[in-house]
């Protein structure tokens, strides 16, 4: 029987062991915390879950455990699900669905681990599943913004944030010009019609990430769904000369491989040649099938078999990279990026390949990403205090984001914690200037996007550095101001563990080019919401 007075805590975690036990203890410092909060207004807590001697970690690290653990909870209490690593969703998702007493998502404001980037993945699938809940982060548990929202929380079962920031009835504002451009290149793409390849959907329990096939045919997008089998398979049909003509491409462009000798710790020739081997055999497939966009899941699967996909991402996302040819000598997408989303995220499959095509349209650079919200801090920029997104992903970004674009861009092992099988990244320091920030995701069983303008600013070497140390130095890192939205607003309403990132070539074509994006979205059928300082 549950007492009255009583909070349940529940953490979940990664499916890699190796990744649960690593994280382990800052899970346990922060729900100290959290739970010395909890009892400071006047509350008990009780997890709802035990540390497990054999496993050496607290974490719910399946669904199957999941589905066990709310079997024995009382569907009524109160209940929070406290993170500080990067978590599963589905591992909570169906006790979440089922509950019926006041749900809370908290997060530690810490980089160390990506648990601020787990707990937005779950408040995504929340929102797409229609369950209630409440969100919140903090520090230290000691700050006033979350002693007020959690005090908020055990009285009333809810939290009200400030979204003033959003604008969600704006598009009538814009331009009629933009207007008219964003539309008639929407209604061409709808006319057209798209192919997104998905070799292997679902990826680490991102249900939000699944575009249901009803609301994206409506886009004018269809879904080829693909398998990593057959990436596996056609990779082992590339020749090694094919692959090593494309290490030699990136080595003439002045990229970094920062190579060891032990496989296991250290990134090797090998491994980057075989990543070598998985792009072009990703391209082919993509030739073959028709696709405008692809989507290569990794994890599950693939991380048994062969190194990280991270490199094969960056290139494909990159205008400029090495060529690829068909069996019978055709060069494949020539000249063009192929639009790669991470994660097999559909919902930034779409927003890639709107905007890629788009931008070029617009006379723009149509290279994009996305990137985890994994952190942040205040920054003085000029004499004024700003806060400083750390965009981060885990592996690959374009060359064309970075400071000296190949020339600045290196390839690093994968943590093997994450990653046993290794494979590079490809990883640089975003350059300044300004962007377009997005995020499609599903509410209400429809499609929105929220977005607005950023400024990816410079910061000092030794602030980088920090802020790659204090998180995971191997990924690529993009320092962003968001115009017009502050940490907490961001928090509150984004509802993905991605922002997606396009440049603008200055300040004036960032507004405009933003405009038209959401005329375009809101012509494919998207509800848009603008956030932030965007100008009409
Ligand atoms: C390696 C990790 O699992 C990452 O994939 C994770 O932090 C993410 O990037 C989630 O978007």
């Amino acid at each position: 029987m549950s007492e009255k007075n009583e909070i349940l805590i529940v953490a979940s975690g990664d499916l890699r062991l190796s990744a649960n036990q690593s994280c382990w203890a800052a899970q346990e410092e922060m729900e100290n915390l959290l739970r010395a909060a909890i009892e400071k207004q006047g509350r008990t807590v009780r997890r709802a879950h035990l540390y497990d001697n054999a496993k050496k970690h607290g974490f719910i690290d399946s669904q199957k455990m999941g589905m066990e653990v709310f079997r024995g909870i009382d569907k009524k209490q109160p209940l929070i699900v406290a993170e500080s690593v990067w978590q599963y969703s589905h591992h909570v998702l169906a006790g979440l669905f089922t509950h019926e007493g006041p749900i809370l998502t908290v997060a530690n404001w810490s980089g160390q681990w990506p648990g601020l980037v787990g707990m937005l993945n779950l408040n995504g699938c929340l929102t797409k599943a229609n369950v209630k809940y409440s969100t919140l982060w903090s520090e230290d548990f000691k700050d006033q913004f979350f002693a007020k929202g959690l005090k908020e929380w055990i009285e009333t079962g809810t939290i009200k944030h400030d979204l003033s920031h959003v604008k969600s009835n704006a598009l009538s504002a814009i331009p009629a010009e933009d207007n008219q451009t964003g539309r008639a290149f929407a209604a061409r793409l709808k006319s057209d019609k798209a192919i997104m390849g998905v070799f292997d959907e679902g990826c680490m329990g991102m249900y939000n990430a699944i575009i249901p096939d009803e609301l994206l045919h409506q886009t004018g997008i269809f879904k080829e769904r693909l398998s990593q089998s057959s990436l596996y398979a056609a990779m082992r049909n590339v020749s090694n000369e094919d692959a090593r003509a494309v290490l030699d491409w990136l080595f003439s462009k002045g990229m970094t491989f920062n190579w060891g000798s032990d496989p296991e710790t250290e990134l090797t020739e090998e491994q980057t040649l075989e990543q070598c081997k998985m792009y072009i055999a990703a391209v082919r497939i993509a030739d073959e099938f028709g696709c405008d966009t692809i989507g290569i899941q990794y994890q599950q699967g693939l991380k048994d078999l062969t190194v990280a996909s991270d490199l094969v991402e960056g290139l494909l996302n990159n205008q400029d990279r090495p060529p690829v040819f068909s069996a019978d000598g055709r060069e494949l997408y020539p000249g063009q990026a192929l639009p790669h989303f991470n994660e097999v995220d559909e919902c930034a499959g779409l927003d890639a390949l709107l905007t890629y095509h788009l931008w070029k349209e617009l006379g723009l650079p149509g290279e994009n990403t996305l990137h985890d919200i994994r952190w942040g801090e205040n920054f003085n920029i000029a004499g004024k205090d700003e806060f400083v997104w750390v965009f981060l992903i885990s592996g690959a970004a374009p060359p064309a984001h970075f400071i000296g674009g190949y020339k600045g861009a290196s390839s690093d092992r994968q943590p093997p914690m994450y990653f046993r099988l290794g494979g590079g990244t490809l990883k640089g320091i975003s350059k300044p200037g300004y962007i377009v920030w997005s995020r499609v995701y599903v509410q209400d069983n429809t499609l929105h996007c929220d977005l607005g303008v950023g400024e990816v600013v410079s910061l000092p070497e030794e602030e980088t550095r920090r802020r790659w140390e204090g998180t995971t130095q191997q990924w690529p890192i993009m320092h962003a101001v968001l115009k017009g939205v502050s940490r907490n607003q961001l928090m509150a309403k984004h509802k993905a563990n991605h922002i997606h990132v396009v440049y603008a070539v200055d300040e004036a074509s960032a507004h405009r080019a933003c405009r038209i994006k959401a005329a375009a979205m809101s012509e494919l059928g998207l509800q848009v919401h603008f956030c932030g300082d965007v100008q009409f």
